[in-house]
């Protein structure tokens, strides 16, 4: 049997909106929240606005639409998403060949050109090639669900390895954990954004089931997770592999923040994350928390708190600032995983960044580097992967390189574009100074944050990392 992955660190710390000290900020957020469920760029709004076109398309063959009637501050248009869904349980049970905003009425070729042109453009994107498996479909292929098929557990999710009829292998996700409403929810999440995410170095979706629960199959990748080599009893990566992975993973996060359609920022980065094919071409998966950013937007703020402890930025626990600086700082902490082959938190819940950041500051390569690899690596690249590292989990976002320039440091042995970097950060310090980001200010969050939440002592020393 596969080793089970499980991400127990996994927390969802409740409401965070009053970790805040200042009114102003906590008005922002609320103002922000507010937004949000309005939001059209979020997977959700994404899938209102598909009914509202479909509605759209539906009346205009009825009646004169009157635009205004299906605006998104229409009451009903509250609960659309949950009648999305109910009619595409409906619509999956009668076996519809596609994912249903494919599946618009029949209508003439001229009005098939304007609708056409009305559907929000992520939905016309969606993936026709994706299967919808009924729970048989699903139950043969994993043998049951049985316990000897089960390859992974996360915080929302059972994952099980399954084989197609025609032979493929495939992972079958349940999203089995929290209320039904949650589980639609999730689904619907990951689904809005993996169908709109297409990159050698992204999971890849193959189907769906909506019959007795949710259910996404994704394309299995054969050697696990990265999460799976970094701890536990299999062969430790080669440097090889790593810097092959690091090159993948960034490659992935740059398209996501960059060349994806949407803005997208995955808000859950870490080594159980990284899926790797046969051959170690990793792969960003589990979209389930991600976020979409329209262009205009600076961050978005959430009201959730939702991650994994060890990963996080301290703007999104002390603020819940979400934006492409949240996802380089876990970046960075996957890159010192890498680099020195422990764990995030370890087993007495001490942070990495917090060991690793007076070994950075010494620049003490051979106190950071997995005693594993010993000399078995090529020293200029793991130079350049060290200081990429240093950069990306630094306190300030404005610090943090962005992932083309993580890439450039990452791959460069050009002395002026690093110095230029680091030219850069010496102004950012200047900054840090008078920002809200120093350390008093931290602590008292923190402090705030162990009141609200009952979060140990050594949690505590973790965050302040
Ligand atoms: N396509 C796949 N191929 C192989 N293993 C997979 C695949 N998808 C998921 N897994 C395994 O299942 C684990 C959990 O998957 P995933 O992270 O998607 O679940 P989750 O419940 O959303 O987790 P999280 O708590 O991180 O949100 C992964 O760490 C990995 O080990």
């Amino acid at each position: 049997m596969d080793a089970v992955s499980t991400s127990e660190s996994k927390v969802v710390v409740a409401e965070q909106k009053n970790l805040s000290s200042s009114a102003s900020a906590q008005d922002l957020r609320l103002f922000e929240m507010e937004h949000e469920k309005h939001d059209d760029s979020s997977p959700r709004g994404v899938i209102e606005a598909c009914i509202k076109n479909q509605e759209n398309v539906s009346s205009s063959l009825k009646a004169k639409p009157s635009g205004s009637q299906f605006c998104l501050s229409n009451p009903r248009m509250s609960s659309r998403w949950h009648k999305f869904f109910k009619m595409w349980k409906r619509n999956s049970i009668k076996r519809l060949p596609s994912f249903p905003p494919l599946a618009v009425p029949k209508i003439s070729r001229r009005k098939s050109r304007s609708v056409r042109e009305n559907v929000p453009a992520g939905f016309r994107d969606f993936k026709s090639s994706w299967k919808n498996f009924s729970l048989s479909d699903l139950k043969n292929a994993t043998n049951n669900f049985s316990e000897e098929n089960l390859i992974g557990k996360g915080g929302y999710a059972e994952v099980y390895k399954g084989c197609l009829p025609d032979g493929q292998l495939v992972a079958v996700k349940r999203l089995n954990k929290g209320t039904a409403g949650e589980q639609e929810q999730n689904f619907l999440c990951e689904i809005g954004i993996i169908a709109h995410v297409d990159h050698p170095n992204t999971a890849r979706m193959v189907g769906y089931g909506v019959e007795g629960g949710t259910y996404l199959v994704l394309q299995l990748s054969s050697q696990g997770s990265l999460g799976s080599f970094l701890r536990g009893s299999r062969d430790k990566l080669d440097w090889a592999t790593r810097y092959k992975i690091i090159f993948g993973i960034s490659n992935g996060l740059l398209y996501l923040h960059e060349n994806c359609q949407r803005r997208i920022i995955h808000r859950d980065i870490k080594a159980d994350n990284i899926l790797l094919t046969e051959d170690f071409v990793p792969q960003i998966c589990d979209f389930g928390l991600a976020k979409w950013l329209p262009k205009e937007w600076t961050h978005h703020n959430v009201c959730k708190f939702e991650g994994t402890f060890g990963y996080f930025a301290p703007e999104y626990f002390m603020h819940g600032i979400v934006d492409e600086k949240t996802d380089v700082f876990s970046f960075g902490v996957l890159l010192l995983e890498i680099i020195t082959g422990r764990q995030a938190l370890d087993d007495s819940q001490q942070s990495l960044v917090l060991w690793a950041k007076p070994l950075l500051d010494k620049h003490d390569e051979k106190g950071l580097i997995d005693p594993v690899l010993g000399d078995k690596y090529n020293p200029k690249e793991m130079e350049r992967v060290i200081t990429t590292a240093g950069l990306c989990v630094e306190q300030n976002p404005l610090m943090r390189p962005r992932m083309n320039q993580a890439i450039v440091l990452l791959t460069t042995d050009d002395d002026s574009y690093n110095q230029k970097f680091l030219r850069r950060r010496t102004y950012s310090e200047e900054l840090m100074d008078a920002s809200e980001y120093n350390s008093t200010k931290c602590l008292n969050d923190l402090k705030l944050l162990k009141l609200r939440h009952s979060v140990s002592d050594d949690n505590i020393k973790t965050l302040a990392a």
